[in-house]
C-alpha cells in the first residue's frame, strides 16, 4: 500500500510530458482519442482548476493525470452538477448515475467516472481508494494475477500500454464474446466499486459493533464472502484460485514488509516492549483465573514477542502457577501442528526451523496429552503473528499452522459443547496496522484480542466479556 501511495502521490516532474505524447495524442480502444483537442501540459500552464485524477483503462493500466473540470466535463458529456457528486467536501447519498457517455458513481469512498474505456478517480490516498485501483487492475487483468506494484506502471514504458489494450471493449467484442463469464468494461468496474463500497461498509459495521462488544469472533467474514460471491460472475473454480493466489501473493509482500519493520526495531525498545506485554499478561484477572492453556515459544531470531516470562510463570508451582501449559510441536509441512502438555522447560529441543518444542514423548517415555485429546477445554491461547489489526485479523508466517490447528480446535470445542478458548495475539505496536490492509481469505481465524505494549485491546464480544474491561 505504501508503494502503492508513494506511486499515486506526486506527479513525476516528466509526466506532463508522458502525458502530452501518451494520453493526448493516443487512440483509446474506441478509437477516440483520451482528452481529444485538449492540450493538458497548455491547460497546467495556464492552472486553471486542475485537478489531480487516477485513471485505470480497460487493461488495467492506471496513470496519474491532471485535468480541469471543463475538460472533465467535455470528454466525459457531463453537466457541472454531476461531477459534484465526486467531490469529497460534499455528503451525497450513494448514487449512481447513468448517462450517455459516462456513469458517474458514488458509493461511500468510492466516487469515480466510469466511461466505456475508462475509470476515472479523483487521485486520494484513501486507502479503500488504492485498494479499489488494485482491485480494478486484478479484474481486468486477464491472469487476474496483478500484484499491488502494477499500479503506476505506465510511468515505466508507454509502449506496454497499447501492448496491453488487445483485450479491451470495443463492440466487435461485446457482440463476439459468448462467453457466459464476460462482462462489459463498465459492469466490471462498476462490480468492483459497489465490492469496495460493501467492504468499506463491513468495515465500518464491524469497528462500530466491535466496541460495542456485540460481535462474534470468527463471523466478521461471512457477509463480505457472500457478497462477494454473488456479485462476482466468474465464481467458478478457477476464478477462486486466481482470487486466492492474488491474497497470498499480498499477504508475501506484506510479510517481507513486517519482517523488515521488525528488524529495524532497537533492541532495547524491543526488549522494553516484551516486558511490557508479559506484564500485562502477568497482570491480568482473565490470565489469573486461566488454567489450562496454549501458547508459544517465542523465538527471538523471528522477531517474535517475548513468552518467557509467562511461560516460566504458568509452570510454576500453585498458588502463582500450577496451570496445565501445551505448547506448540509441528509435525510435517502440510501445516500440521499438535499443542503437547509440557511441565518443564527444559524438555525442550530446538527443531529445524530453530523454534523450541517438546518431543512426543516425555522424559519417563510416555507420550505427551495431545490438547485435541484431551477432556478438558482450554481457556486461552497465546498466539505468534506477524501482523494483526483491531478487527482481528492475523497475519501468521504462512504456513498455515494456526489457522489449521485453530479450526480443529474450536470443531473440537463445539463439538464437546465447550466455551471456546480465548485467542489472544501477542503483538510490537508496529505491528498493529490500518484496518483492511491485512489480506485474509476464509480459512483466517479471526482472534479475540491483542495485548501490545499500550494494553489490551479487546476485540470480540467474548473479549469484553471474559477479559472484565
Ligand atoms: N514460536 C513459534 N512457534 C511456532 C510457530 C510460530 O509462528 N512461532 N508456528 C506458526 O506457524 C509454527 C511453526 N511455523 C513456522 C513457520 C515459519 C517459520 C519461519 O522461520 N519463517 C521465516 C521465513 C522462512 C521462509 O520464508 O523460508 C520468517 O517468518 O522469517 C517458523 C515457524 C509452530 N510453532
Ligand atoms: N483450516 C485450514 N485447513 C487447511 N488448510 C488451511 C487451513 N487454514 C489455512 N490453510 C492453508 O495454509 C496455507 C497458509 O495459509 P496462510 O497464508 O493464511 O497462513 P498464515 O495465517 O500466515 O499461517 P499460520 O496460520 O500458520 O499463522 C494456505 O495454503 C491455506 O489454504
Amino acid at each position: 500500500m505504501a508503494d502503492l501511495k508513494e506511486r499515486l502521490l506526486p506527479l513525476k516532474p516528466a509526466s506532463a510530458i508522458n502525458l502530452r505524447e501518451s494520453v493526448v495524442n493516443r487512440p483509446t480502444a474506441s478509437g477516440r482519442h483520451a482528452f481529444q483537442g485538449v492540450d493538458v501540459v497548455e491547460v497546467k500552464k495556464r492552472g486553471q482548476g486542475l485537478k489531480s485524477w487516477i485513471r485505470v483503462d480497460t487493461s488495467g493500466n492506471s496513470q496519474v493525470i491532471e485535468v480541469d473540470k471543463f475538460t472533465m466535463m467535455r470528454r466525459c458529456d457531463l453537466p457541472a452538477r454531476d461531477l459534484r457528486l465526486l467531490d469529497p467536501v460534499f455528503v451525497y447519498p450513494s448514487t449512481i448515475l447513468g448517462r450517455e457517455k459516462a456513469n458517474v458513481v458514488n458509493l461511500e469512498q468510492i466516487r469515480c467516472i466510469i466511461t466505456a474505456d475508462e475509470v476515472l478517480l479523483l487521485n486520494s490516498l484513501d486507502k479503500y481508494v488504492l485498494q479499489y485501483v488494485i482491485d480494478l487492475q486484478r479484474r481486468l487483468t486477464t491472469t487476474g494475477g496483478g500484484e499491488v506494484g502494477d499500479v503506476g506502471k505506465v510511468w515505466q514504458s508507454d509502449h506496454s500500454e497499447m501492448n496491453q489494450r488487445r483485450g479491451s471493449r470495443n463492440f466487435e467484442n461485446l457482440y463476439s464474446n459468448t462467453s457466459p463469464d464476460y462482462l462489459p468494461f463498465e459492469f466490471r468496474a462498476l462490480e468492483v466499486a459497489l465490492e469496495a463500497a460493501c467492504t468499506f461498509l463491513d468495515t465500518q459495521w464491524y469497528t462500530r459493533a466491535a466496541a460495542k462488544g456485540v460481535v462474534i469472533s470468527g463471523q466478521l467474514w461471512q457477509p463480505n464472502r457472500l457478497l462477494r460471491m454473488s456479485t462476482n460472475c466468474n465464481n467458478d473454480n478457477t476464478n477462486n484460485h486466481d482470487d486466492l493466489d492474488s491474497i497470498f501473493k499480498q499477504k508475501r509482500i506484506l510479510r517481507t514488509q513486517v519482517r523488515k519493520t521488525l528488524k529495524a526495531i532497537d533492541p532495547s525498545l524491543r526488549s522494553q516492549q516484551d516486558n511490557a506485554i508479559q506484564d500485562i499478561i502477568l497482570g491480568a484477572p482473565w490470565f489469573k483465573s486461566s488454567l489450562r492453556l496454549c501458547a508459544y515459544i517465542s523465538c527471538s531470531a523471528l522477531r517474535e514477542v517475548d513468552t518467557f516470562k509467562l511461560l516460566s510463570q504458568i509452570l510454576q508451582p500453585p498458588p502463582s502457577g500450577g496451570k496445565k501449559l501445551y505448547v506448540p510441536r509441528v509435525e510435517d509441512k502440510n501445516s500440521n501442528m499438535r499443542m503437547l502438555n509440557v511441565s518443564r522447560i527444559d524438555d525442550l529441543v530446538a527443531n529445524s526451523m530453530n523454534i523450541l518444542e517438546p518431543d512426543p514423548v516425555d522424559a519417563d517415555g510416555n507420550a505427551r496429552e495431545d490438547v485435541l485429546q484431551a477432556n478438558e477445554p482450554v481457556d486461552i491461547l497465546l498466539l505468534p503473528g506477524l501482523a494483526f489489526d483491531k478487527s482481528g485479523r492475523r497475519l501468521g508466517r504462512g504456513g498455515g499452522y494456526y489457522d489449521t490447528f485453530l479450526k480443529n480446535y474450536q470443531d473440537l470445542a463445539e463439538t464437546q459443547n465447550w466455551k471456546q478458548p480465548l485467542l489472544v495475539a501477542l503483538s510490537y505496536s508496529q505491528q498493529i496496522l490500518d484496518d483492511g490492509v491485512i489480506p485474509v481469505t476464509s480459512t483466517d481465524v479471526l482472534v479475540d484480542a491483542l495485548v501490545s505494549p499500550e494494553g489490551v485491546i479487546p476485540i470480540s464480544s467474548a473479549a469484553f466479556n471474559r477479559m472484565d474491561i
